[in-house]
């Protein structure tokens, strides 16, 4: 039997861990805060970013919110994060991408000092991760990571495909896998548009994660028998929330898959969270146990 991977579920257990941390820095007299940050009108980024405030305050993260007029520039976008960036009630700063297009994107979101990056993109915390110390796990692989945990999926000699190769999940998560580390130690192959023959790579894998942005790019016909199929792809096709993966094709031969919705995305949020946490902790010098 394929075993479906339930996303929401691992997260409102970790949510439930989390509870836990953030009672212990209350007993130290800290709650950990996070501030989002939205320049963007678009729908999408609206809701995202209100699921993210809702999910604080449901587990006790205070939240701050910031919205930056569409319109502004960078340097005003630059002054918010400053502002956050000095005050010690907030520990977590995301800026919410996309950005419009006026802002340099880049510049941006280097302005968010590291031991607040959350999101773990600042280029310190990106080294960090690479070199194989790293301090805050960007939320989609990391997600990625415990999904796989909560499915018994060994990754230690595991052969792992990932495909693509953004720096918002496909590199960072090549990092990871591969780092020496008891959720580590794989081989990892990352693949990409201008990958040769993908359904060769992939047949070859243990685990597969799809991060390409390309709706339903991987089928069951391109997968080894058993493999675990991680689906990080969040596409919408007439309005309905496409993976990178053809589900159903996919599930014949797959032994582990997760769904979208309810697998990948629900382990962002759940991540940040941590993140939150964990930056709490390092900022008041409280050393509280992470799920
Ligand atoms: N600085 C920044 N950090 C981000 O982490 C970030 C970002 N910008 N920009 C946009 C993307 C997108 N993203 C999602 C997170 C969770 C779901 C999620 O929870 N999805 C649910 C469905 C939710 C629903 O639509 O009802 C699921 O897959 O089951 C989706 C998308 C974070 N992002």
């Amino acid at each position: 039997m394929t075993e479906i991977i339930d996303g929401d579920a691992v997260a409102a257990s970790l949510r439930e861990e989390l509870a836990e941390s953030i009672e212990e820095l209350a007993d130290a007299g800290v709650q950990p805060g996070l501030a989002t940050v939205l320049m963007s009108d678009d729908p999408a980024s609206e809701t995202y970013v209100s699921m993210k405030r809702e999910d604080c305050r449901e587990v006790g993260i205070e939240d701050f919110h910031r919205d930056v007029d569409s319109g502004a520039d960078t340097e005003e976008l630059m002054a918010v994060v400053a502002d956050l960036n000095e005050r010690a009630d907030v520990h977590g700063v995301l800026v919410q991408t996309p950005l419009p297009d006026q802002v340099d994107s880049e510049r941006a979101l280097r302005s968010v000092t590291p031991l607040k990056d959350v999101d773990g993109f600042h280029p310190e915390n990106v080294g960090r991760l690479v070199r194989g110390d790293p301090r805050y796990r960007p939320c989609t692989p990391h997600g990625v990571q415990k999904l796989l945990d909560a499915a018994g999926v060994e990754t230690e000699g595991a052969d792992a495909v990932v495909v693509g190769r953004s720096n918002l999940v496909g590199k960072p998560l090549a990092n990871l896998l591969l780092r020496k580390a008891p959720d580590g130690n794989a081989t990892v192959t990352v693949c990409h548009s201008r990958t040769d023959d993908l359904a060769e790579k992939t047949r070859g894998a243990d685990i597969v994660v799809a991060a390409a942005g390309v709706p339903e790019l991987i089928d069951g016909s391109m997968l080894a028998e058993g493999a675990t199929v991680i689906d990080v792809g969040y596409n919408h096709v007439d309005g309905e929330a496409v993976g990178d993966v053809a589900f159903e094709s996919a599930r014949e031969t797959a032994g582990a898959i997760t769904p979208v919705p309810g697998g990948v995305g629900p382990m962002t949020r759940a991540m940040l969270l941590y993140n939150t946490v964990k930056a709490a902790s390092i900022q008041s010098g409280t050393d509280v146990s992470l799920p």
